[in-house]
């Protein structure tokens, strides 16, 4: 029986630049004053987002790649940049018109977009998703 080849875990980060407003359609105005504060305000407000997509599999023994590095950044401008760079998350993006866009679903969201464009979807492991330097959500298809 051949040897297995080594595991490995592959990042690549990116940013994108956003803005919205914390605001659920399943909640009442009041409720989400109530809720999400100040993020609730009606002129919305801005995001430096960064992203990091983690794949995880097997070292081809061949090319010494899990995936190209280049064929990830072209994943992630299709699956991140392309429906969210300098947009408004709430009005342009469909996904946020019936869920408040919130970091975690933002993470979901993203890791539903990645899926769809991979090649070898099951390589996907974990998204990240730093909103601000210090509010930071990931996620792992769980
Ligand atoms: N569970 C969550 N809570 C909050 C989210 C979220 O996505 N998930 N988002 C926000 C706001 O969008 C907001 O922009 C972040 O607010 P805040 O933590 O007050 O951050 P600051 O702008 O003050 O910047 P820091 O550098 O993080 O202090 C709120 N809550
Ligand atoms: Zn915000």
């Amino acid at each position: 029986m051949g040897e297995q080849s080594p595991k490995a875990y592959q990042t690549r980060r990116m940013t994108f630049s956003a803005c919205h407003r914390l605001h659920s359609p399943h909640l009442s105005d009041e409720e989400n004053k109530n809720i999400f504060g100040k993020c609730n305000h009606i002129n919305g407000h801005g995001h430096n987002y960064i992203v990091k997509v983690t794949l995880f599999g097997e070292i081809d023994p061949k090319t010494g790649m899990m995936m190209n590095m280049t064929e990830l950044k072209k994943n992630m401008a299709e699956a991140i940049m392309k429906p969210m760079d300098h947009k408004n998350l709430d009005a342009d993006v469909e996904y946020f018109k019936t869920r408040a866009s919130t970091t975690e679903n933002l993470t979901v969201f993203i890791w539903n977009q990645m899926k769809h464009v991979m090649e070898r979807p099951e390589l996907l492991y974990e998204v990240e998703v730093y909103e601000t330097e210090n509010n930071i959500v990931s996620y792992k298809g769980e």
